[in-house]
């Protein structure tokens, strides 16, 4: 088959320039495209030479249409307004788009799954192998202990710049807690203490944010009983995990029908008992 085109949008963020890089180091995929909004200092410029790799000959463009129209796969880390209106634009071309964007209303959810009636679409908070691996673990943990004994706690915390809370990680590690117990999140999570709160109920699930410096994403589960406490975490130390799961999730969809998938199913880790997952990694040169 032959290389896989690959578009980015919100070429010029911390991810873009990451996805860019990333593209250029995977075989089977190139960088065709690179999208950034309206207004944006950064038109006009090269991906490549932005991104610190030289020239790609690929121009930032505002225009979306006709770079998805020659494109086989979009990778999107960017607003949710803009995701939306990108899922739009990938249904009609037809083509892959990965969503890595966070923060994302019930409202937007809707319209992403509207849009993967007409191609494939892969969304998840974390697009990184160990967090995707951690959630499988989450679940097994919630659903081997009793909620009446053990208090799940989601700590996170990411740098100074990000604007949504709590992450899109600690949102799907919660899911995943649910999942465990056979409850809905919605229902059962506390996302916010402040004041004479009261005791804590049973089978909450809370979560707490911390924001500061660089720090690229750091996610705990605190399972906390009496006289003990299990803590399954991870840390996130360059953004090429996310960047390398985004391409590797491109490269899986390009042959699977319309639908709104998952990392865990790219992972093979909806279905596994004992994930495997050696030689899942792999780099040019
Ligand atoms: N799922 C995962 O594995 C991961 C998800 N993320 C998520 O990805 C998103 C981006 O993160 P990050 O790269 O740090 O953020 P940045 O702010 O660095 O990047 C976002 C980019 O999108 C651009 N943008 C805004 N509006 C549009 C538009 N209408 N069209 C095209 N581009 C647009 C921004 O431009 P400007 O700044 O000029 O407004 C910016 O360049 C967040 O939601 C974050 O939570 C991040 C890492 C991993
Ligand atoms: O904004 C970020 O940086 C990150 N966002 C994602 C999230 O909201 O969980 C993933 C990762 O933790 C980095």
């Amino acid at each position: 088959m032959s290389d896989m085109r690959l578009v980015v949008v919100g070429a010029a963020g911390r991810m873009g320039q990451t996805l860019i890089r990333t593209i250029h180091s995977i075989p089977g995929a190139t960088v065709a495209g690179a999208i950034e909004r309206s207004g944006s200092p950064h038109l006009g410029k090269d991906a490549g030479e932005l991104a610190g790799i030289g020239a790609l000959d690929v121009p930032i463009t505002d225009d979306p249409l006709p770079v998805f129209a020659k494109a086989d796969g979009v990778l999107d880390f960017s607003v949710p307004a803009a995701t939306v209106e990108f899922s739009g634009y990938a249904a009609q071309a037809r083509i892959v788009h990965v969503i890595g964007t966070t923060g994302c209303s019930p409202e937007d959810d809707a319209r992403i799954a509207a849009a993967a009636r007409h191609a494939p679409i892969v969304k998840s908070g974390n697009m990184s192998l160990g967090v995707n691996l951690l959630a499988v673990l989450v679940e097994q943990a919630a659903r081997a202990l009793d909620p009446e004994e053990f208090d799940i706690e989601i700590l996170e915390m990411h740098h100074r710049h990000k604007v949504d809370a709590p992450s899109g990680t600690a949102l799907l590690l919660g899911e995943a807690a649910a999942t465990g117990r056979n409850i809905a999140l919605a229902q059962n999570s506390v996302r916010v203490r402040d004041g004479h709160t009261g005791a804590r109920r049973a089978g909450d699930i809370g979560f707490a944010t911390l924001r500061g410096g660089s720090v690229v994403g750091d996610h705990s589960v605190v399972l906390a009983g009496a006289g003990e406490r299990i803590t399954l975490s991870h840390n996130a130390e360059d953004r090429t995990i996310f960047a390398r799961g985004a391409v590797k999730a491109a490269l899986w969809a390009r042959t699977r029908k319309p639908g709104l998938y998952s990392m865990r199913d790219v992972l093979g880790l909806s279905q596994a008992e004992t994930p495997v997952l050696h030689g899942s990694r792999q780099r040019k040169g």
